[in-house]
């Protein structure tokens, strides 16, 4: 059986990706829990469905396998133990304190057959669900109360963000904001369940049991030697720390992790908002990140005596990449073509936020007509997807999907 997870680079030719449709969970959304389930707006569910069905139909086109996270998600409950367990971790997550509600809500879940239990949990229970006569609590009589027993998960169509493939190994992240939390559980017991994962003895580089966080967004795979990761909003230097000495101990061909400090603001809230890698030598990047003579504060984290690591500073981007990727020329294509308005409307629409399918192809947002001239005009193939629906969660094409099979550059 071959070997499921290969990820060496950003741009190595794609073969199999994991995307969540959005679902119910979105139409969970009301205007006074958007800014606690990190949303801008309600999306139409039929048409961002049609959007998100247009991305997927455009990877299969590029000969991409498309794997869903709710189906693999049914697939890995292969008894009543894993049935059980998953239930509980996840009620445990969810917080739902009131013991009565507690066992009702576990006895209603139990009951439902097992793609009918991974909707239920994706999109959340409203209080109004449960049968009148099994409400014991005050708070459950009121009507104007938090409305959910379960929250519901808007943001799972952005695979991205709870796991990520590095090498042939996973990290599985401690996710930064409570909305997301759950949904790297998902992804756990996708690894250790899953037929496809779990005769495999897979590396994990990080366990999103501890303190600090780190998310998919941030974690660039540049080459099969180094790894960017941001230090953003959303990731801790700690965090990346405990992954890059994870990575040196158990994986000899990863050398360096690079991090990259960004402002920590709504928009730019993970690393591959404003930079992503689109060919060997060219690279997105939103120009606010830099300052104003293009310095950043970028730090290389090595292997050093014992069991420490060796960490030096850096500067400048485009040095720091032509470094660590031995290039004679790096070409930075700024979001907006650098005009201050059109590259801030379209990064605020994920401009920056490619995904390649292979060196030099990618696909992008269509909105973003000025950056997608721009990447064209620099040789890069663009397969443009739909975007009106989609943007309304703040994520675009590489947000959107996770990476399991990359061909080695
Ligand atoms: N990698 C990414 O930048 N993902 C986008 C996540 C958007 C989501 N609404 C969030 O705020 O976490």
């Amino acid at each position: 059986m071959r070997y499921p997870l290969n990820v060496t680079s950003e741009i190595g030719e794609l073969k199999t990706v994991l995307l969540k449709r959005p679902g119910r969970e979105l139409e969970n959304l009301t205007p006074d829990y958007l800014e606690t389930l990190l949303f801008d707006d309600i999306p139409f569910l039929p048409a961002i469905q049609k959007e998100h069905d247009y991305f997927a139909t455009s990877l299969r086109n590029q000969g991409v396998e498309v794997v869903y996270l709710d189906t693999l998600l049914a697939e890995s409950i292969l008894n009543d133990e894993i049935r059980l367990s998953l239930i509980d971790e996840f009620l445990s997550e969810s917080k739902v304190g009131e013991s009565s509600s507690l066992e009702v809500i576990r006895e209603f879940l139990t009951s439902l057959p097992k793609d009918q239990l991974v909707n239920k949990m994706m999109e959340g229970m409203q209080k109004n669900e449960l049968p009148h006569k099994s409400k014991r609590h005050l708070h459950e009589f009121i009507e104007n109360q938090d409305p959910f027993y379960l929250f519901p998960m808007p943001n799972l169509y952005f695979t991205r963000d709870p796991a990520a493939v590095i090498g042939n190994g996973v990290s599985l992240n401690r996710m930064n904001r409570t909305a997301r939390g759950r949904e790297s559980l998902f992804m756990k017991y996708i690894m250790q369940y899953h037929p496809r994962f779990s005769p495999h003895d897979i590396p994990l580089w990080f366990d999103r049991g501890g303190a600090y966080s780190i998310e998919g967004g941030d974690e660039l795979v540049l080459s099969s030697e180094v790894v960017a990761i941001g230090i953003s909003a959303r990731s801790t230097a700690q965090a990346i720390e405990n992954l890059a000495q994870k990575l040196f101990a158990k994986n000899e061909n990863y050398q360096k992790v690079m991090a990259v400090e960004i402002p920590k603001t709504r928009a730019f809230m993970h690393l591959d908002t404003v930079f992503t890698m689109v060919d060997r030598d060219k690279f997105t990047v939103h120009p606010a990140i830099l300052g104003p003579g293009g310095e950043m504060n970028i730090f290389i984290l090595e292997r050093g005596e014992d069991e420490d690591l060796k960490i030096s500073r850096r500067a400048n981007i485009v040095d720091t990449l032509k470094e660590v990727l031995n290039l004679n020329e790096v070409t930075l294509i700024p979001c907006g073509g650098g005009d201050d308005i059109a590259a801030a409307r379209e990064q605020w629409n994920d401009g920056s936020n490619t995904l390649a399918v292979s060196p030099g192809v990618v696909i992008t947002y269509d909105r973003n007509y000025v950056s997608n001239e721009l990447l064209r005009s620099h040789g890069v193939e663009v397969i443009e997807v739909l975007s009106s629906e989609l943007a309304r969660g703040r994520g675009g094409p590489r947000c959107m999907s996770m990476p399991l099979y990359r061909e080695d550059l």
